[in-house]
């Protein structure tokens, strides 16, 4: 495994214009996640833990500062660069499932395979073994609408793997189940990402499921500090 981190922040600043002004939401954030660390990022609802993974993921830009993922540094990127980027190095589980309706689960775990070039016999044989390590064997079929809400996140972290990312961001990916089934479904999360050696920076409310990661950070007055 290379000692370059999987993501680097590093003087990340991000406001944004309201009525009542400019709201600086991140004031220089550092942040280094190395390969295999699991991450839990814990603060107040409106600090902008949203906004950092966002920023995290390629998703949105800077105002200032640099993200540099796998030892790429995505600043001056174009963005078909920061796509191609995003889709072969960043899997993204969200609170909720973002799963395309109209596709079974299978095709759901097999289309971003085949965005970035899998061919499909091969896309689909990654996927059989993802659904069927998170217990969904025999569901392949199932469109999202006919699983329950714990097998579709399973779906949807199946989904944020499958192209076997460095790196993993989660916004609170087992914030819409109940208590018992999201116990299970974190711990499945971790062992799969443990199992992968992936690096990952998970957004959660829940303080038990923090301590269960590696380091908990924090964000205050825009930075990212220990918690
Ligand atoms: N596009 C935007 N335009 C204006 N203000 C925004 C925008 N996005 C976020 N904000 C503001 O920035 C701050 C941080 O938002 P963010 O969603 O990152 O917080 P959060 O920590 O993820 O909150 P929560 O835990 O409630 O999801 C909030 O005050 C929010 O209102």
């Amino acid at each position: 495994m290379s000692d370059t981190p999987r993501l680097r922040l590093s003087g990340v600043t991000r406001s944004f214009r309201t009525e009542a002004g400019e709201l600086p939401v991140l004031r220089g954030a550092d942040l280094d996640l190395n390969a295999g660390e699991i991450v839990a990022l814990v603060a107040p609802s409106g600090t902008g833990k949203s906004t950092l993974l966002h920023l995290a993921g390629l998703l949105e830009k800077p105002d200032g500062g640099k993200v540099i993922v796998d030892g790429q540094d995505t600043s001056g990127m174009a963005d078909k660069a920061r796509t191609a980027l995003r889709g072969q190095s960043i899997g993204f589980v969200y609170q909720f499932h973002h799963l395309l309706p109209e596709f079974t689960a299978l095709e759901n775990v097999v289309l971003p395979q085949m965005a970035i070039g899998t061919a499909r016999a091969a896309a689909e044989a990654r996927a059989h073994e993802l659904l069927a390590s998170f217990g969904l064997k025999g569901r392949e079929a199932h469109r999202p609408g006919r699983l329950s809400g714990g097998e579709q996140q399973r779906v949807a972290i199946s989904r944020a793997l499958a192209n076997r990312p460095g790196l993993l961001l989660a916004d609170e990916p087992t914030g819409n189940l109940d208590v018992g089934t999201s116990d299970l479904v974190f711990e499945e999360l971790l062992a799969a990402v443990r199992n992968a050696g992936v690096a990952a920076l998970i957004a959660t409310h829940n303080p038990d499921l923090a301590a269960r990661m590696d380091r908990v950070v924090t964000l205050r007055e825009g930075h990212v500090v220990p918690a």
